[in-house]
C-alpha cells in the first residue's frame, strides 16, 4: 500500500481570552464526556484554572493533573487516569503538551493542544519529544483534534520563551539543508511541499524580526501561526525531518550533558549558527536574526561552558545516527569543533 496519512487539527482557535471559551468549544466538538486537564506548576494559575472553570460552567466532568517532570513514567501515570471517553487537554509549555499528546495517543482518545506560550513547534505536530536514556528524540503520536491558543496569555508569557520559539523556527534553515543532503547522498525520501513550508516558516520569522516584541499580541499571533506552519510541515513529512537536523542533535546532546538544560529553542538556535557555518552558508545572517529576536547566540548567553559546547558538538552525530546530517557518520573532531565554535563566536 502506497498510502500516507497526514494528520492535521480539525479546528484551530487563536485569539485573546479564547481560553474562557474552552467549555463551549469542547461541547461543540462533542468532547464533553470527561476531560483530563494536564498542566504545569506555573501554568496552572496562569491558564489551567480558567480552563477548568470554563469546563465546569458547562457541566463537564474535569480531572486535573500537574505534570512536574516529563518522562515516560509521567506518560504512564497520566495514561492510567484516562478512560475510553476521556478527552485530554494539554495546557502549558512543550513538555506538558508532549505528555498530553503521547498519553492520549497510547489510550486512543482525543487530545486538545492549549499552548500557554510559543516556544516550540510541537503545538500541532503529531510527534512527542520525550527523552529517555536510549532515545533523545521524538516518538510517533497523533495531532491534536483542536488547538486553542490564547494570544493574550501567550503575549504575556516570558519573552525568553517567545524568542526560543523563533529560534526553533530559524533552525529549519539547517534542518532542510541536512534533509536535502541526505536525499542526495542517501536517497532519503524528500518532500518538496514539507520542505517549502518549513523554509517559509523560518523566513516568516527572519523577515519580521522587527515585529517580534515583548507583550505584543500581534507578535504572539505571528509566532504561533508560524509554529503551526512548521508543525504542519512535520505532519506532511510524517517525521520531524523538516524541522530537526544537526542543530537539533546538538541541542539533544546538550540535554544529555547539562544538569539543567536551557530552553529547547535557545539551544537549537545556537546549533543553527554552528551548522550553517559547516555548510558554508550565511551563518552571520542566522546569528543576527537570533539576536534580533532576543535569542542567545553564544555559550555565555546560554549560561553554559565552552567545554559543554565542544562536548555537544562531538557527541551530536551519535544521537540519531539513522538521520544523516552534515556531521556525517563519524562526526566532527574535537579540534575542528573548537575552531568552529571559536570562528562563529559561540565560544571565546
Ligand atoms: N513534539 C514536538 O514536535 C516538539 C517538542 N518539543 C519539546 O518541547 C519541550 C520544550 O518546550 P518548552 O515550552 O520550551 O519548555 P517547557 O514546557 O519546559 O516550558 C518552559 C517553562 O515555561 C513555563 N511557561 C509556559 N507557559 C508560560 C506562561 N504563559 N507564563 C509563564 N511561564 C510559562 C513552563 O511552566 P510549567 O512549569 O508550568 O510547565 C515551564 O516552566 C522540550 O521537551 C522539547 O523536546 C520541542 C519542539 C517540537
Ligand atoms: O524539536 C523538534 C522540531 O522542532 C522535534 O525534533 P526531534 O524529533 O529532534 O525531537
Ligand atoms: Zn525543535
Amino acid at each position: 500500500m502506497n498510502t500516507r496519512k497526514i494528520q492535521m487539527p480539525r479546528e484551530v482557535y487563536i485569539g485573546p481570552d479564547v481560553i474562557y471559551e474552552t467549555g463551549e468549544i469542547c461541547k461543540d466538538l462533542h468532547l464533553d464526556n470527561k476531560v483530563l486537564v494536564l498542566t504545569g506548576p506555573n501554568t496552572y494559575d496562569i491558564a489551567a484554572k480558567h480552563v477548568i472553570e470554563s469546563l465546569e460552567d458547562k457541566d463537564i466532568e474535569v480531572d486535573v493533573k500537574i505534570v512536574e517532570k516529563v518522562s515516560y513514567d509521567s506518560v504512564d501515570e497520566v495514561s492510567e487516569m484516562i478512560a475510553p471517553n476521556t478527552t485530554v487537554l494539554g495546557v502549558g509549555g512543550g513538555k506538558v503538551i508532549d505528555v498530553a499528546k503521547l498519553a492520549s495517543f497510547d489510550k486512543n482518545v482525543f487530545f486538545v493542544s492549549m499552548p500557554t506560550t510559543a516556544s516550540h513547534d510541537g503545538i500541532v505536530s503529531p510527534l512527542a519529544s520525550i527523552k529517555n536514556p536510549k532515545t533523545a528524540t521524538s516518538a510517533k503520536a497523533h495531532a491534536p483534534i483542536a488547538v486553542i491558543a490564547d494570544s493574550k496569555i501567550i503575549a504575556n508569557s516570558p519573552f525568553r520563551l517567545l524568542s526560543a520559539g523563533c529560534a526553533d523556527l530559524i533552525s529549519n534553515f539547517t534542518a532542510i539543508k541536512d534533509w536535502q543532503l541526505a536525499h542526495r547522498l542517501k536517497n532519503e525520501p524528500y518532500s518538496e511541499s514539507a520542505a517549502s513550508l518549513s523554509i517559509m516558516s523560518a523566513k516568516m520569522i527572519t523577515d519580521n524580526v522587527d515585529s517580534i516584541k515583548p507583550g505584543l499580541e500581534e507578535s504572539a499571533r505571528l509566532v504561533v501561526k508560524t509554529l503551526f506552519s512548521s508543525g504542519m510541515a512535520i505532519s506532511i513529512a510524517g517525521s520531524s525531518r523538516p524541522a530537526s537536523g544537526s542543530e537539533h542533535t546538538f541541542s539533544h546532546a546538550l540535554d544529555k550533558i547539562l544538569d539543567k538544560p536551557c530552553l529547547h529553542g535557545e539551544q537549537c538556535g545556537v546549533g543553527t549558527i554552528l551548522m550553517m557555518y559547516l555548510y558554508g552558508g550565511d551563518w552571520k545572517f542566522i546569528r543576527n536574526s537570533l539576536k534580533a529576536v532576543g535569542a542567545p547566540t553564544s555559550a555565555k548567553e546560554l549560561g553554559i561552558s565552552d567545554e559543554n559546547v565542544i562536548d555537544a558538538l562531538t557527541m551530536a552525530h551519535t544521537i540519531r545516527p539513522e538521520r544523516y546530517t552534515i556531521l556525517g557518520d563519524n562526526g566532527i573532531s574535537e579540534d575542528a569543533a573548537y575552531e568552529l565554535a571559536l570562528k562563529t563566536g559561540v565560544i571565546k
